[in-house]
């Protein structure tokens, strides 16, 4: 499982591990591992242009520590210092180790630094920022860290939009600054970086976008962290060996669990094949199929395997492409039943603030979950953290909130997010083949909060596997389950 902590639990974790180690312990730490990275990136040192984009506080200090270290196995360093304060240390070290320190005024380059910390040889410097950040191999982004709130200082914004309108790479120390650090939230401008490098423990934007997407690559460096239990989670690959429902050598078809699907209509029979599709790819022994004669006859000729009509299930799948045909007062009868229910797309409808559901999992989209909270889809899909919690407590449900990266929110104010997946997955009926996993997850006996971040991983993984970088069809992701399944448990 990998762990993201809030900024809050991240400030007391280092102040108890500081008052055990000599000072700057934590930040020479740091540097070490980013200097490292930054390095790889380049794909070696000796020679390289990096320019250092320093802010105030100790972001900039890990920044000019590791542009020292750089300095040293032969790279040209140039700190471009951005606020009237710089990390004091950090910026003699890195003077000691032969790079510059350069003060900007954005538009007409590099000028004196009215502080003590900068090198006086930059008041005759010739280069422009511009042309500094045009010749650079890697820019490295130390404006701030978690001490910052959303946006860039005009100053900031000017070298950014440089390095970014020159396509140099940025390199961000712990998070892209101007992101919202607790949140994923991008309300202002903001850093889109090439890698990030982390210390410690994820934070949240690095999980949840649009932030996470600012972040590239995440590459997390220890730094000896004693942390509490985790905002949110993300599974790895060995939480999904773990939690994956495997059977085993007692098994029967009734026991690995039976799911029932109540999804697609004469309007749409293709969201019923394709959910069924989802279903099979999962764990269940047996997949029902609820619905028209017509539409039955549809998903039996797709896969013979299935039983059409009612019967015993120990889970429900419900909602996928029921268009008009949805039938609400039956589906708030199983809403109410004992057995656990995936609601997905139209069966949303269903679902009312007034009940105990905390055994149903809701896959809705960013625009299913604006109707659920009466907002607009923009307001989700910028909070979307925010919006899958407020409607987990609200209807007490655990919700699955799909895109990009997809947070799974449980009422009990536990978070799981997935990250993996390529945006090829979205495709239409992407969502029913989810949908029909989930509810194979569910009907096999994980919890909600299991089910959907199992089946999100396991979802994006048979994409990336279809996909291989190139378009795929959602009948072509559930295809791919077995094997990426197979892969993932160890076969
Ligand atoms: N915690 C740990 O375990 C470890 C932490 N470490 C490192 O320390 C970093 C945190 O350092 P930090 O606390 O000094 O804060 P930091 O992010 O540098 O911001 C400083 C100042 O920036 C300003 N500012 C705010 N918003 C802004 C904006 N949008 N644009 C521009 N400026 C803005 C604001 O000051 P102001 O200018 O408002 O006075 C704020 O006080 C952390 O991310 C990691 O890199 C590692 O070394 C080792 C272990
Ligand atoms: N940009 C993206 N990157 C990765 N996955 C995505 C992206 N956009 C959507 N997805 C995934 O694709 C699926 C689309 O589901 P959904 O919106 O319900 O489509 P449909 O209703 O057509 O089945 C979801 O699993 C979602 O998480
Ligand atoms: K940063």
């Amino acid at each position: 499982m990998r762990s993201a902590h809030t900024v809050e639990q991240v400030r007391a974790a280092e102040a108890d591990l500081m008052a055990r180690v000599p000072e700057g312990t934590l930040m020479q730490r740091a540097a070490t591992g980013l200097a490292v990275a930054i390095s790889n990136f380049l794909g070696g040192t000796y020679g390289a242009r990096v320019v250092l984009l320093i802010g105030s506080g100790d972001n900039g200090g890990d920044a000019l520590y590791a542009g020292a270290r750089l300095a040293r196995r032969g790279a040209q360093v140039t700190a471009v210092l951005l606020s009237d304060k710089a990390h004091r240390a950090g910026a003699e070290a890195l003077r000691t180790a032969g790079g510059r320190l350069v003060t900007s005024t954005p538009l007409t380059g590099p000028s004196a630094d009215p502080s003590a910390t900068a090198d006086p040889s930059a008041t005759t410097a010739p280069t422009a920022v511009a042309d500094l950040i045009r010749s650079a191999d890697v820019v490295v982004d130390g404006i701030v860290g978690i001490g910052g709130r959303p946006g860039l200082r005009p100053k900031a914004l000017a070298v950014v939009q440089l390095a970014e309108r020159f396509g140099v790479p940025i390199v961000a120390v712990d998070t892209p600054s101007g992101v919202d650090v607790d949140t994923g939230e991008t309300p202002e401008p903001h850093v889109n970086a090439a890698l990030t490098i982390t210390f410690g423990t994820h934070k949240i934007c690095h999980f949840i976008d649009p932030a996470a997407t600012a972040c590239g690559p995440v590459h997390l460096i220890d730094i000896g962290l004693d942390l509490p239990p985790a905002e949110v989670e993300s599974l790895q690959t060995s939480d999904i060996a773990r939690l994956y429902p495997v059977p085993h050598g007692e098994s029967d078809k009734y026991s690995r669990g039976v799911l029932g699907l109540m999804v697609g209509s004469t309007q749409y029979p293709g969201a019923a094949v394709i959910a069924t599709s989802g279903a099979l790819g999962g764990p269940v022994g047996m997949v029902r199929y609820v619905g028209p004669d017509a539409v039955a006859e549809a998903v039996r000729a797709a896969h013979p395997e299935i039983v059409a009509g009612e019967g015993r299930v120990q889970a429900w799948a419900i909602g996928s492409g029921l268009g008009d045909e949805l039938d609400i007062p039956r589906i708030r009868e199983l809403l109410d039943a004992e057995e656990p229910v995936v609601l997905d797309a139209d069966g949303l409808k269903a679902l009312d603030d007034s009940g105990d559901h905390f055994d149903v999992l809701a896959t809705p989209h960013a625009g299913e979950l604006a109707r659920l909270l009466d907002v607009d889809r923009a307001t989700v899909e910028a909070e979307r953290l925010k919006h899958a919690r407020l409607a987990a407590e609200r209807y007490d449900v655990t919700v699955l909130l799909k895109g990009s990266t997809t947070v799974i929110a449980s009422p009990d104010g536990q978070v799981r997010v997935n990250t993996n997946a390529t945006p090829w997955l979205a495709t239409a009926g992407a969502g029913d083949v989810l949908a029909g996993l989930c509810g194979s997850l569910l009907a096999a006996g994980l919890t909600p909060l299991d089910a959907g971040s199992v089946g999100a991983y396991l979802h994006a993984a048979a994409a990336n596997l279809a996909s291989s970088s190139g378009p795929i069809t959602a009948m072509s992701v559930a295809a791919a389950l077995p094997e990426a399944t197979r892969y993932l448990l160890g076969g």
